[in-house]
């Protein structure tokens, strides 16, 4: 106990992954094989269009592989010691809670509420928390919701410390019922609690239900006649975190106008940090999605713990919570649960410079998001910061320069001292359209614009300053959220990361740009490559699924014959292996892990490349990407989603997110058919289609088996008709193509 106050707040853990390195190596070789073999192979007969192809699809591949490598090769687990904080920290310092909502319909409000329950109830001092919610919606059920539930916090917080309750999301927490052993004083305040709880769902519910019948009165006129796109900024001071034991609770609807830009969830994070930079100032700041809540009651201290570390802490920008999700379908059908690239990815992106930041879960420095590199404080404090210069940078309110003065000076104790009065003036003037214009908001600091996934040039842009980060995993989990629960809402998520993270790869946030210009070590800048390439990636995917198809339908070959045949059926067989011992060691079912198989190359084949080519039509400035919000499910009746037929099993509808995956189908359909018929062209100097080719487009068949049932099945399980329409007419096209361009070279 005694020298305590000299051990650290957090240690790092190597991992040892020997077995592992090997096999990624093992592949790595097989794949230089396969690349030398088609260098080997190239004399006249060879040298044609699907050989440079192949050539380059493979390089691609192989390219993909050491990026995976690297970031997969030396995994670290970060452990907190909460315990100790206290004895070393004479005061724990403030935290901004922040929750993103901005759509009452797809993100209904209960929704919003027991997240926003959940962290209300966090285990730390009250007097250091402060909860801001930006609704994007500008919904006034949103903020009836939040009304009601501050008035039922002040009796669900006090019951959650009381009995030290660990999920403090009532919809979660009253899932479970109370045990036998607990004590009867117990289980009178839970169903009192519960009644409480019911009723406050039900009010939410009938206000949702009847729109029209709303009154607009008190608290409530400012919503009268706003529209979703056009009204003015609203703040709702809901708690004033002077009584009941309970934090600030405010509510913030930034202004929105039709001509002005509103930057989606990054132009949110960015009035949050100024609104509550007025207000309470703190000097770190927790971000979580409105589905995202509270599963661990002290999972601030933890997070504490490394950014005050005297040692170590110091150059830590912001600790990332995994994404982990609740009521996940069995075996996860739409392989959107991402248990596996979590453990793997990113704990070994923790062994770099840190994890990327996920857009949620994730406690930031402020001063970080203000755009100041790890040991700059010192220069500003000395410097003494010309007026001038913070007006640039952070925009013309006075008071919030003050308070950005302040928390670049570090003075982390103290609040900026905005008297209440004139808050919520100031607040309004932050939130406003035009005040970001001309400064440094969303391109040099805070929440970055340009891609629809904000968050992986946030991320980038804090780490090319030379600034860590760090993930951690407590017992409980941290965080908790929703999954998409049906295919096209995955498929819609996945365009949107597929067109967002293009955006990334081709702009100045890029990681090759922070490579050479910025602070990211090589190899953490490699390993973010694993990222934003998602949308590229698809180029090249798509490619080889075409390219196998035209040698069947043509009758030539790329694989090789004979001997060398074995290095692509070895490299296959070993990748299959080693994925599936990935998945299994991590208790995984093999169902899940084939799930997940098929669900990449299903996206990576379809939705990433359309994502990759509305990413292109915005990068020539043909037309914009807009950001879907993902649909989440009513909290109440998730569990009985799960329970029906339906779960887990695809469904189709008309959008296009469809239409690319089901001609790559038919296309490999037509392959086989035409060689099953027998009707390929007379090959060329006997190197006719092989067994090679046949697997690999008998496997794209298998992984879009899905689809194959869905040209067959009727309702919603069938793909519509106007889709397989438009799908055939591509692949007829396709067909043709290699028709028309194999009578060419046969003429030459
Ligand atoms: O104009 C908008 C659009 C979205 N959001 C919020 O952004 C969050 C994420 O949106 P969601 O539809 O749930 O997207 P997901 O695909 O589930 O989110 C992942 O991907 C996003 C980037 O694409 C990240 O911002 C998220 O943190 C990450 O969880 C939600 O709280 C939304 O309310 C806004 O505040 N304003
Ligand atoms: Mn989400």
């Amino acid at each position: 106990m005694a020298n305590q106050e000299n051990l650290p707040l957090y240690e790092k853990v190597w991992l040892k992954r020997t077995f592992q390195r090997a096999i990624d190596i093992l592949i790595l070789l097989l794949l230089f094989s396969l690349l030398s073999y088609r260098l080997f192979s190239i004399n006249n007969t060879f040298f044609t269009l699907p050989w440079f192809l192949a050539f380059s699809c493979e390089s691609w591949f192989t390219f993909t592989w050491i990026i995976l490598l690297n970031a997969k090769w030396s995994p670290a687990v970060t452990k907190t010691y909460p315990n100790r904080l206290l004895q070393q920290v004479p005061e724990l310092p403030r935290v901004d809670l922040f929750v993103t909502t901005a759509d009452p319909v797809l993100e209904p409000p209960t929704i919003t509420v027991n997240t926003v329950l959940s962290l209300l109830a966090l285990d730390y001092p009250v007097n250091k928390l402060a909860c801001y919610v930006s609704d994007d919606g500008c919904s006034v059920f949103t903020f009836y919701g939040l009304l009601e539930a501050s008035k039922f916090a002040k009796f669900w917080v006090p019951f959650c410390k009381k009995y030290n309750i660990q999920v403090r999301a009532p919809f979660r927490y009253f899932s479970e019922v109370t045990k036998s052993e607990d004590s009867q004083q117990f289980k009178q305040e839970w169903i009192l609690m519960k009644d409480m709880y019911d009723n406050l769902c039900q009010k939410i519910e009938d206000v949702t239900r009847n729109p029209s019948s709303f009154q607009f009165e008190g608290e409530f006129a400012v919503f009268l006649n706003t529209e979703k796109r056009n009204h003015p900024s609203i703040i709702k001071v809901i708690l004033d975190g002077l009584s009941d034991g309970l934090p600030h609770l405010i509510y913030v609807s930034r202004e929105k106008r039709p001509k002005y830009e509103h930057n989606y969830k990054g132009g949110a994070m960015n009035v949050l940090t100024r609104v509550s930079g007025l207000m309470t100032n703190a000097p770190f700041m927790l971000n979580v999605d409105c589905d995202m809540f509270v599963n661990n009651p002290k999972i601030i201290q933890h997070a504490i713990c490394i950014l005050v570390d005297s040692k170590n802490g110091k150059d830590v920008a912001f600790v990332q919570c995994f994404q982990q999700f609740y009521d996940g379908i069995k075996d996860d059908p739409f392989g959107n649960q991402w248990v596996a690239a979590f453990e793997y990815i990113i704990r070994g992106m923790a062994g770099l410079q840190g994890p990327h930041y996920c857009g949620t879960n994730t406690i930031h420095r402020r001063y970080a998001i203000y755009g100041f590199y790890p040991n700059e404080r010192q220069y500003v404090k000395k410097g003494k910061l010309a007026e001038k210069i913070l007006i640039q940078q952070f925009g013309s309110s006075k008071e919030f320069i003050k308070s950005a003065t302040q928390a670049i000076e570090g003075s982390d104790h103290s609040t900026n001292g905005i008297s209440s009065s004139n808050f919520i003036e100031e607040a309004i003037q932050v939130s406003n359209c035009g005040y970001e214009y001309g400064t440094c908001w969303g391109k040099k600091m805070g929440w970055v614009y340009g891609s629809i996934t904000e968050d992986v040039p946030t991320g980038l842009n804090i780490h090319r300053k030379g600034w860590r980060s760090e993930p951690i995993t407590p017992d409980p989990t941290a965080f908790m959220g929703s999954a998409p629960g049906g295919l096209l809402t995955t498929m819609v998520q996945q365009k949107r990361w597929g067109s967002g993270l293009t955006v990334v790869f081709f702009s100045k946030h890029s990681p090759v740009m922070g490579i050479l210009f910025g602070k990211i070590q090589f190899r953490a800048g490699l390993s973010y490559f694993w990222l934003t390439n998602w949308g590229l990636r698809s180029v090249f995917e798509v490619s080889y699924a075409a390219l196998v198809a035209y040698c069947i339908i043509t009758n030539t070959n790329i694989f090789p014959k004979g001997l060398g045949l074995w290095i692509p059926l070895t490299l296959f067989g070993i990748y299959t292996i080693h994925t599936l011992q990935e998945y299994l060691s991590k208790g995984l079912s093999i169902r899940c892990w084939w799930n997940n198989q098929r669900m990449i190359t299903m996206r990576s084949t379809s939705v990433w490349f359309i994502g990759f080519l509305s990413a292109m039509v915005k990068l020539l400035g043909i037309s914009d990407t807009v950001f879907e919000v993902t649909q989440k499910e009513n909290p109440n009746s998730v569990a009985a989603a799960r329970d029906d037929a339906d779960a887990g099993r695809f469904t189709f509808d008309e959008s296009s997110a469809f239409v690319v995956g089901t001609t790559i189908l038919l296309v490999q359909l037509t392959a086989l058919v035409v060689k099953i018929l027998g009707v390929q062209l007379e090959a060329h100097s006997g190197n006719g289609c092989g067994i090679g080719e046949l697997m690999c487009s008998v496997y794209l068949v298998v992984c879009y088996w899905p689809f194959l049932k869905g040209l067959f099945a009727g309702g919603k399980y069938g793909i519509p008709l106007s889709t397989i329409f438009k799908s055939a007419l591509l692949a007829f096209i396709f067909v043709h193509f290699c028709r028309i361009t194999d009578t060419r070279s046969t003429i030459n």
